[in-house]
């Protein structure tokens, strides 16, 4: 029997005492943590064992709030928007860096706010810093809505991002299905699926197989659209997701953005710009918006919820 060098239990050990948060938004949880100086950072096998769902905290991914002036990649946020005090320091459950997470931006925003780090009253908007650039925060009713900036088609063969056919595969679907690549800062694949008893059967405790597969991998999206698909001007979709990184979550807020992208751009000219995302873990909105730069910009709303207070030890 092989042992690690260093198990979960002794990475922890040497977090004991650290003050953290639990959070989620729509089942996809987080630990959080706070580090407004930049004096504790977190690496990769901490945060794989904090987010250790057996011998750890368990969670999704580690969020660490800093300041953007307190890291490297702060000084181009400030660049971008000198009041972007704030940066999501995002990490997947095995430790791996992510560009960008929505609904871990919503509920960072929340526990700033639960920290007293910031003040947001409803209707106020918080710049925030992310490895995907700057990201504008609403406090709305009942939660966040998040200006994720504009979407692009993502073609590994192209250097031109352009719409381009994948192939996926999956535990439960009988071939291969086709699929399409799109950024939302972070990479994901969308597969269309046309009934609801398809999306049940997936199993996705194994990873979908994607070819091609996008130059930093990919987080995989499997998408039936309702019937009909859409209602008083708003499209509704489900939504089951396999996370780089992680495997599957109950939710994945840059995913249900890149599954409207995908859909609204199957259905084609009359499709709606307004959509409903139904994932295990609860539903979120997704809306196409005009930017401040003159580009579609990708809003994404839902809630965002603290359960948990704790000290490691
Ligand atoms: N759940 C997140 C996405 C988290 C990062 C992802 N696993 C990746 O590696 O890109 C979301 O809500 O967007």
């Amino acid at each position: 029997m092989t042992v690690s060098a260093q198990s979960a239990p002794d990475v922890l050990h040497s977090l004991v005492g650290l003050p953290f948060a639990k959070g989620h938004g729509t089942g996809n949880d987080f630990v959080l943590v706070a580090d407004p100086a930049g004096d504790r950072h977190l690496a990769e096998a901490e945060a794989a064992a904090l987010c250790d769902r057996h011998q750890g905290i368990g969670a999704d991914g580690l969020i660490r709030a800093i300041r953007c002036r307190e890291l490297p990649e702060g000084a181009a946020i400030l660049a971008e928007e000198p009041a972007a005090e704030w940066f999501m320091d995002y990490r997947n459950a095995d430790g791996s860096l992510s560009e960008m997470c929505g609904n871990g931006v919503r509920v960072f925003v929340a526990f700033l706010l639960d920290q007293g780090l910031v003040e947001l009253a409803p209707g106020e908007v918080l710049p925030i810093g992310t490895r995907a650039g700057v990201k504008r925060v609403e406090r709305r009713e009942g939660g966040f809505a998040v200006d994720m900036g504009p979407w692009a088609f993502i073609d590994p063969q192209q250097a031109e991002a352009v719409a381009s056919d994948a192939t996926v595969e999956a535990v439960g679907l009988d071939v291969a299905r086709p699929a399409l690549s799109v950024t939302m800062g972070n990479p994901h694949t969308v597969v269309a699926l046309a009934e609801p008893a398809e999306l049940e059967a997936l199993g996705l405790y194994s990873a979908p197989v994607v070819e091609p597969v996008p130059p930093h991998g990919t987080n995989v999206e499997f998408v039936v659209p309702a019937e009909p698909l859409v209602s008083g001007g708003v499209g509704s979709i489900s939504m089951r997701v396999h996370e780089r990184g992680v495997g599957e979550t109950q939710s994945c807020g840059t995913g249900a953005c890149a599954a409207a992208v995908a859909i609204r751009y199957w259905a084609g000219v009359g499709a709606p710009n307004r959509w409903e995302v139904a994932v295990p873990g609860g539903t979120v909105g997704v809306a196409f918006i005009p930017g401040s730069d003159g580009r579609e910009h990708v809003e994404l709303s839902g809630p965002a919820v603290i359960v948990a207070h704790g000290l490691l030890g």
